[in-house]
């Protein structure tokens, strides 16, 4: 066993990957702690997704480290579906919900259950999971919108049913690609409060474009630039720091 003594829910060290010789991460160090909120900012290219793809076993990395748990859990030997198990949600830029099914019933497939045939059968919801459900809406402001059909959310209540379908599973870590594009003014202020209440139970890392949202996190801010860290801090120290400016800020 190759146990990393650290008490960080995410520890990358020293991660490179390279396609065709083209290098998209470059020695990238990076670290999430147990129940922190981070935001990613970075122009196109700078290796945001690919990072992603590396914690969640979609992309092995050519050298570095990569630990989950306070140094438990080397992710670089699992693969996509154990990291999943292991409590690493990943939301995708995209909603992905099934849009013929209600609101509720979202939630009730994506609650963490045996999937055999038999037990989806013989399954009946407990009261317990019935409150989980409910917890979630309410967490996610769609309880109003339960019995609705997830095809006549706005994009906003989309994005919002699929973090709810991601925090069913209960993860420790959850990752999410620009959740704000594409949502009205309201529903992007909502979402940072919302990230906010979702990050006091689990750690969050949120990859976003919009300055205006990212500030409203009022959170640490890490920069990405050519695959590795260009700047980490606040939004003002990050924001003033001359190379974000130049590598992304000021194009
Ligand atoms: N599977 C792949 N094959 C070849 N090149 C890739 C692959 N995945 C990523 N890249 C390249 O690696 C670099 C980093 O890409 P990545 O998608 O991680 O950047 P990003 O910061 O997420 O950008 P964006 O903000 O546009 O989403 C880019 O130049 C991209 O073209």
């Amino acid at each position: 066993m190759s146990d990393k003594t650290t008490s960080s829910l995410l520890y990358l060290d020293g991660v490179c990957v390279s396609f065709d010789g083209f290098k998209a991460l470059n020695s990238l160090s990076f670290v999430v702690e147990p129940g922190e909120l981070r935001a990613i900012i970075g122009p196109n290219g700078a290796g945001k997704t690919t990072m992603m793809d590396i914690i969640t076993g979609k992309t092995r990395p050519d050298s570095g480290e990569v630990f989950f748990d306070g140094g438990k859990i080397d992710l670089t030997k699992r693969d996509e579906a154990e990291i999943a198990q292991l409590g690493i949600g990943r939301k995708f830029q995209k909603p992905t919900v099934f849009e013929s099914h209600t609101v509720w019933d979202n939630l009730e497939l994506a609650l963490n259950k045996p999937r055999g045939v038999f037990s989806t059968l013989f399954y009946r919801m407990s009261a317990q999971d019935r409150e989980r459900i409910d917890n979630i809406l309410e967490t996610v402001r769609l309880s109003h919108r339960k019995n609705d059909l997830a095809a006549n959310l706005s994009h906003g209540q989309k994005q919002w049913l699929e973090i709810g379908m991601l925090l069913a599973q209960e993860p420790k870590l959850l990752l999410v690609d620009e959740p704000v594009a594409g949502m009205t003014d309201a529903e992007t202020a909502e979402t940072a409060i919302l990230l906010r209440e979702i990050a006091k139970t689990r750690s969050v890392v949120v990859v976003e474009h919009d300055m205006g949202f990212i500030r409203d996190l009022g959170v640490k801010v890490t920069c990405l630039a050519e695959g590795a860290v260009l700047a980490e801090g606040s939004i003002d120290f990050v924001s003033n720091d001359q190379r974000v400016i130049e590598n992304y800020l000021g194009r």
